[in-house]
């Protein structure tokens, strides 16, 4: 054991890329076992490692850790970008949220049927846009600080810049309307650990792909998603 966390999924970024973005910017290296096959998931089910049947699961300090906010609380508690105290925590996990809501259809995407994938790419567009961006540009205007919470960067923020470069990737002019969100988008990524994840080479997943789907559908014997 080489005493790096451990994580296990596949090769794509899935409900993963926010807990392998979470590591790199707090400046943890980490071990990745690439799931491609059903033998190698059913290996980790009999073997008792998945809770709930499910991954991303992470080997973490002795701990088998599923359930994607547990293990992206506690890698962020562990190394202090969860606030300073339970009202700046509380902020980060309402931002969070927000976050989450609006990457997860980004990430059903490639998931879904081709005739319906029109109307959720709409639907994707009308929720960054109308939805969340605004409220993040407020927050940043109202708190007049460089970073959502408190006066350093936290998990909001990395998981912020995740769900911008997300919607970047499928609406490539929708920036426009948030100046707000463009400067911080600028000045996050100068973040060292940020801008080293941002290269070429590091552990970050590509756009997905229809490789990516089919592992999946393999991996977790998944057919229909609508
Ligand atoms: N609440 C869980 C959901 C995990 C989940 O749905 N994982 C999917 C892959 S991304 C999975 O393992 N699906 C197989 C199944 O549910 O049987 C989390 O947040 O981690």
């Amino acid at each position: 054991m080489s005493g790096k966390p451990k994580l296990y999924y596949c090769y794509g970024r899935g409900r993963m890329e926010s807990i392998r973005w979470l590591l790199a910017v707090a400046g943890v290296e980490f071990e990745e076992e690439i799931l491609e096959t059903r033998e190698q998931f059913e290996a980790l089910l009999q073997g008792g490692a998945l809770l709930f049947q499910q991954i991303p699961m992470v080997e973490i300090d002795g701990m088998k850790l599923v359930q994607t906010p547990a293990i992206l609380q506690y890698i962020a508690a562990k190394y202090n970008l969860y606030g300073k105290d339970l009202k700046e925590r509380a902020l980060i996990d309402m931002y969070v949220g927000g976050t989450t809501d609006l990457m997860n259809p980004i990430m059903l995407y490639p998931f879904i049927a081709p005739e319906l994938q029109e109307a959720h790419l709409n639907k994707i567009r009308q929720l960054a846009h109308n939805r969340y961006f605004p409220v993040y540009e407020k927050i940043l205007r109202e708190h007049g600080n460089m970073y959502l919470v408190g006066k350093w960067f936290t998990w909001a923020d990395v998981h912020l810049l995740e769900a911008i470069l997300m919607v970047e990737e499928k609406f490539a002019d929708l920036m426009a309307d948030f100046p707000l969100l463009r400067d911080f988008k600028a000045r996050i990524s100068e973040i060292p650990t940020i801008k080293a994840f941002l290269q070429p080479g590091s552990q970050r997943k590509p756009v997905p792909d229809e490789k990516y789907v089919e592992t999946v559908r393999r991996v977790l014997q998944l057919h229909h998603v609508t």
